[in-house]
């Protein structure tokens, strides 16, 4: 097991954090990924620039493990996401999303020490961590809740968690949208900083696109491919900024595109400055200094690593359900209804199927005679609170079961307690025992229209999905909740 998390990487993946190989992703009929390449170097900032809807965030949520790929390879921190036994998404990987799912009824401080809980922190490093965070990232004071913060406030939360736990791996959504020009400059610093020790890489969308020059490698994407890679002096080589470069190469990838459509097929396409005839869509229009097309090893991962990664951990399991008790006791309603309906329900079902019948009027025709027969000795079987016993004749008793007085008719012949009949009537066989119910079931069940709704209203409330979500959500997917989660 641990040999096989330690293996040596292949050559030429040792330095690389992310590597994309031909990487396809749609959303039904939606393709936004269409093979796309793309290398983040150990120890660098990457920025992803791109415009709307291009596919940065899909392809960030296939890097962090969140979003499978349809075809194609991808590593991260050398083994693929979400592979066993590998803390991606994990401890490994800081990612901040582009929706921040933060929980509103936390605070400051309830948030940071929840995602501390996640990634194994002790409460005095959580603790330290936090106190560096907030006045880094100059957040409100730790106990404010996170509903009563301004948008920005709360991106810088999300990326509080990011850094929480120092990542080898920093996945950023534009983690600086809504903030003020000196604190972008002061966490551009920071991840500027953190990269330098060569341990941290990070791979930051945004939609400045200018204040991606101090990343280390850009890449600039579009529908689904990337059209450029490589640092961003070299990307605008010919360029005064980062957006006129872009807006350069967006032009030319449309010149190719309308080239193609209109010229025969197999016609040679004329040489520009920076692509060639008859490009492979897949490789940047301009790649400067790209990583090797190394082969893709094998994962192979040892049963007892696969075992031990789809079985949820206890830290998650406790620390999602600190969260819930505290969304608990921050939402009084939440409880109520988690609670209290499962017992409302419980007492409607009782109420629809009503407690034990009494005082059901029963026509018993009992043609034996003798006190020590055996018809006798069964009537007396019968509980007389619930069945009151009227002893009548044939006819009595079915002209009153014809007219609704009685809910049934017990019936025994004469010779009921002799030998031949103990042992025939017991196969059903004698005419003259009977038992008539016809109106039985309607007694015990007097609104019995009523019960599939309420049992299915019932199994719904009272199931202890409701009662103890956080175990569920953690049994459910595993150890991976974490990441999901956000
Ligand atoms: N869950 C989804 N189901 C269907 N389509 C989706 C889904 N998520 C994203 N898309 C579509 O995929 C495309 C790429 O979306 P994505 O969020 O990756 O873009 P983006 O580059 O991050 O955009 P932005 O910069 O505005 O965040 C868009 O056309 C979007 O409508």
């Amino acid at each position: 097991m641990k040999a096989d998390l330690e293996a040596p990487l292949p050559a030429g993946q040792e330095d690389l954090a992310i590597q994309c190989r031909d990487v396809c992703r749609s959303y039904g009929k939606l393709k936004v990924l269409s093979n796309l390449n793309l290398a983040v170097p150990q120890g660098h900032i990457y920025g992803l620039l791109g415009p709307s809807g291009c596919g940065k965030t899909t392809l960030l949520k296939c890097i962090v493990g969140t979003l499978k790929i349809s075809r194609g390879h991808i590593t991260v921190l050398g083994k693929p996401p979400a592979f066993p036994g590998h803390d991606v998404p994990g401890r490994k990987v800081g990612y901040m999303p582009q929706d921040l799912a933060l929980y509103n009824e936390f605070t400051i401080s309830d948030t940071l020490t929840f995602f501390g809980r996640i990634h194994g922190l002790t409460s005095k490093e959580t603790q330290a961590r936090m106190n560096f965070l907030i006045e880094f990232l100059d957040l409100p004071q730790k106990h404010s809740l996170v509903r009563n913060l301004s948008g920005g406030q709360r991106r810088r939360v999300s990326l509080g968690a990011a850094l929480l736990q120092n990542p080898e791996l920093l996945i950023l959504d534009e983690p600086t949208v809504g903030v003020d020009p000196v604190l972008r400059a002061k966490i551009w610093q920071h991840l500027v900083e953190i990269v330098k020790t060569g341990k941290v890489s990070v791979i930051i969308t945004t939609h400045y696109i200018e204040e991606a020059r101090q990343a280390n490698v850009v890449g600039l994407m579009r529908n689904g491919c990337l059209l450029a890679e490589g640092p961003p002096e070299a990307v605008m080589k010919q360029h005064s900024t980062l957006e006129r470069a872009f807006l350069q190469l967006c032009q030319t990838s449309d010149q190719i595109s309308s080239k193609r459509g209109s010229s025969p097929q197999g016609e040679q396409l004329e040489n520009s400055q920076s692509f060639e005839s008859g490009r492979d869509e897949s490789q940047p229009i301009l790649a400067v200094g790209l990583a090797a097309k190394d082969e893709i090893p094998k994962y192979t991962a040892d049963w007892k690593v696969r075992a031990r990664h789809l079985l949820p951990k206890w830290r998650n399991i406790a620390a999602l359900m600190i969260k819930t008790l505290v969304r608990m006791k921050r939402m009084p309603f939440s409880l109520c209804f988690q609670f209290l309906l499962p017992v409302i329900q419980i007492s409607l079902i009782c109420l629809c199927v009503g407690g034990d019948p009494n005082g059901i009027h029963v026509a018993v025709v009992n043609n034996e005679t003798a006190p020590s027969s055996f018809s006798q000795s069964l009537l007396s079987f019968l509980d007389n609170s619930s069945v009151h016993q009227v002893p009548l004749s044939h006819k009595e008793a079915f002209e009153g079961i014809y007219n609704g007085e009685y809910w049934g008719v017990i019936g025994f012949g004469k010779n009921f307690t002799s030998p031949r009949f103990t042992t025939s009537s017991t196969c059903g066989g004698s005419a003259d025992e009977y038992v008539v119910t016809r109106r039985y079931q309607t007694a015990f069940f007097p609104f019995s229209g009523c019960m599939p709704p309420c049992i299915v209203l019932h199994s719904l409330t009272f199931c202890p999905l409701l009662w103890l979500p956080s175990v569920s959500q953690t049994l459910l997917m595993g150890r991976r909740a974490v990441r999901t989660e956000r």
